[in-house]
């Protein structure tokens, strides 16, 4: 795709006003913003945000460029910079925002990746189903009649539950997780703000940066808390009162011991931000559920396969083989509501993609949602349709058209691991319930600094009394 003798191509410019550039329109507008742009620019143009200029990039051969085939070009995330301004001070040195693919970033990535793989999953994929399980058993359904109500609390209770326990090897409670989730929903909905603010000075007062300080100060100090019940000073530990069920230490343990650099503040960052995991995951599972109420039909194929496959028993490791429907149904989900909407990068050296010159310092997003409804890509792109994730569908389909969870070197480390548990509670969730629309409250997405659900997910839920 690069090439400096061919002919160059002009870059279009979205962009609304002289100072602030679309951010008041992309603010307003949401995701309406995102489709106009690509029906009027296409799939590659400049985004003017005022604060921040970036090159906008919506079509899989773009992925493809940036994150595998020219990586090395791009092995920068931009610093604090674009939609990155907001979360840097929460997640701060974790992992997923390690700015330059270097030494230390390599370090990382081979302590954490090997908890996430195959091997891994194996092992803590029975104890994640007993997790689940206790958090999915008692969701708001009157015996054999119906509830209504947001399905996203309930999901993320058991994704932080499952999560922390594998991060942690302690478990955390209902108040902590319920004041995780708060702080996280304020944090993904600052970012348009949070955009502006960065272009203030930190000691300026600005509307919302107060309660953004707030909600990153709770979530240090829940995670802090759970991490303290896990020294061997704790009480809980000494008095032998640890589950005898749950992993001993956490892949936080390991990591300490492994790497001797991992500080007070190396463990909170990554505490933090490998925790953060639980908001894409939680999303999108919920955005399953929404889907399945919506689809009678593919509800029946998934109730029914599940039921076949276990009866009424919790799903095992080997079990999961046989549930292809709701693995499919969840790569679906993934599809129309990627959580992470978009990656960041940017160019070491001048480039050119797809014609189009993007000099050395430029930042580039890949859209990731855009390319997972690109009409040149995908039949009947808002079509909710799991059944296009079966092989012999996909087989001629381009290799960066599905990316959730991004691609290449600095693709999710807990891909496996989101889908198993996105497997699992969707498993679980089917065995216990059937799901139907709540009149009157339709979901829709918003595009924060995850695409999540605006108001949540509001749905009737009526308990099962077979199998
Ligand atoms: C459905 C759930 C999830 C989605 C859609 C998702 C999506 C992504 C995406 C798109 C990236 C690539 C970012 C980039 O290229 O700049 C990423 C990276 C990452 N994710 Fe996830 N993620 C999910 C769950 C999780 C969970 C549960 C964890 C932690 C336990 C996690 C930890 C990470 C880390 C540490 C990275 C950075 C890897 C690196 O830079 O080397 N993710 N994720």
């Amino acid at each position: 795709m690069t090439g400096s003798t061919t002919a160059h191509r002009a870059l279009p410019t979205a962009r609304t006003w002289p100072v602030l550039g679309c951010l008041p329109e992309l603010i307003r507008r949401n995701d309406a913003f995102w489709a106009d742009a690509h029906r009027t620019h296409g799939d590659l143009y400049r985004l003017d945000l005022g604060v921040t200029d970036l090159v906008a990039l919506g079509h899989p051969r773009h992925a493809q460029h940036v994150l595998l085939e020219n990586a090395d070009n791009y092995a920068d995330k931009g610093g604090p910079t674009g939609f990155r301004a907001t979360l840097l001070p929460l997640t701060g040195q974790g992992l997923s925002t390690i700015d330059v693919e270097d030494a230390h970033w390599k370090r990382r990535r081979d302590l954490i990746g090997p908890a996430f793989r195959h091997a891994a999953l194996k092992s803590m994929t029975d104890h994640m189903a007993r997790v689940v399980d206790d958090h999915t058993s008692s969701w708001p359904a009157t015996g054999t009649g119906t509830a209504r109500h947001d399905v996203v609390p309930y999901v993320t209770t058991a994704v932080t539950a499952a999560l922390a326990e594998l991060l942690y090897g302690a478990a955390v409670t209902g108040p902590e997780i319920r004041r995780i989730a708060r702080a996280f929903d304020q944090i993904m909905n600052y970012m348009w703000i949070g955009m502006l603010a960065s272009a203030v000075p930190p000691w300026m007062p600005f509307p919302g940066r107060g309660r953004q300080r707030r909600a990153i100060a709770d979530i240090e100090r829940t995670v802090l808390d759970v991490l303290a019940r896990r020294s061997p000073a704790h009480p809980a530990r000494e008095q032998g009162g640890a589950d005898p069920d749950r992993p001993e230490g956490g892949l936080l343990d390991i990591m300490t011991a492994a790497e001797r650099e991992l500080d007070a503040a190396g463990v909170r960052d990554e505490a933090v931000s490998l925790l953060l995991g639980a908001e894409p995951l939680a999303i999108s599972v919920s955005w399953a559920l929404h889907l399945l109420a919506r689809s009678p039909e593919a509800q029946r194929a998934a109730r029914e396969e599940v039921d076949r496959a276990l009866g009424g028993r919790r799903p095992s490791f080997e079990d999961l083989a046989a549930l292809p429907y709701v693995r499919m149904v969840f790569k679906e989900a993934l599809r129309l509501c990627p959580p992470t909407y978009w990656v960041q990068r940017r160019a070491a050296r001048d480039d050119v993609i797809d014609g189009v010159p993007v000099p050395a310092g430029t930042n580039v997003v890949v859209l990731i949602h855009r390319i997972h409804l690109h009409p040149g890509v995908w039949e009947r792109p808002d079509h909710f349709d799991p059944g296009r994730f079966a092989p012999e569908r996909s087989a001629d389909r381009h290799r960066q058209a599905w990316i959730p969870f991004g691609s290449g070197r600095r693709g999710c480390v807990a891909r496996e691991f989101s889908l198993t548990l996105g497997q699992l509670i969707l498993t679980r969730a089917l065995q216990r319930y059937a799901f139907a629309p709540h009149p009157g409250r339709t979901p829709a997405l918003t595009v924060a600094a995850n695409l999540r659900p605006r108001e949540g997910v509001w749905l009737t839920v009526r308990r099962r009394t077979t199998p």
